[in-house]
């Protein structure tokens, strides 16, 4: 089944939005969707966000995320590094400023997979980024995907599954939305999006 897109974006056809900020509740598919699109399209950039989160089995520094302390996180912050942070159930997690700009200046496609809270952020500050919502089937499917990944515990799980809730209800904050029902045909919708074809 397609994936559906909810609403367009502002942005003139003609003009290639180079910035995109995929956002949607924990456990919806994001990283799988990147992770299938770049397997075909690796010019498209992944911003590599700082978190506090201990790494998961197989989460690599630098590769997943770059797993800070909070001392650490404290300094980015004070430092005026992240483009925009924010706290999620219980970690905190942020954009590394200068990457984004050089990839953004050297005309390269650039995604931003973050919370409700830093796409919020840059809207604020980067008015030509276009925000793409990804949305579950069911709320009972994102249960079921979450739950199913069977990397947090059930307290960790209740906490995004709270968050989750108020994401869903910013939906339409987002230029366009698709429903996460096909891997597959979700990441050809975001290449097109992201005029990468
Ligand atoms: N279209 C889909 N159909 C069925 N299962 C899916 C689909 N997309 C993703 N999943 C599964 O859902 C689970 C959560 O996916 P993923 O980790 O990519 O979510 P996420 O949105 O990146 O989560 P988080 O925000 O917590 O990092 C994974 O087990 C993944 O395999
Ligand atoms: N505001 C930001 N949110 C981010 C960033 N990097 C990731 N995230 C979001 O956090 C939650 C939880 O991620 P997880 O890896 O612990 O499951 C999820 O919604 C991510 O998209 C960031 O730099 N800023």
């Amino acid at each position: 089944m397609a994936a559906t897109p909810r609403g367009t974006s502002p942005v003139p056809p003609d003009v290639s939005p180079r910035l995109t900020v995929l956002s949607g509740p924990s456990g919806v598919g994001k990283s799988t969707v990147v992770a299938h699109m770049r397997k075909e399209h690796p010019e498209v950039w992944l911003s590599v966000s700082a978190t506090t989160r201990k790494p998961r089995p197989g989460e690599q520094h630098g590769v997943h995320y770059f797993f800070v302390t909070d001392d650490e996180m404290d300094k980015l912050i004070a430092n005026g590094e992240l483009l925009e942070w924010a706290e999620f159930a219980g970690n905190r997690y942020g954009t590394p400023r200068a990457a984004v700009l050089e990839h953004l200046e050297a005309g390269v496609p650039v995604l931003l997979e973050i919370d409700l809270q830093g796409a919020r952020q840059v809207r604020e500050s980067m008015a030509e980024a276009q925000l793409v919502f990804l949305a579950p089937p069911s709320w009972e499917e994102l249960v079921r995907r979450l739950t199913g990944r069977g990397t947090e515990s059930a307290e960790v799980i209740e906490r995004r599954l709270d968050a989750a809730k108020t994401e869903l209800a910013a939906e339409p904050e987002f230029d366009t939305t698709l429903v996460n029902t096909s891997v597959e045909d979700v990441a050809r919708e975001l290449l097109a999006l992201m005029n990468v074809v």
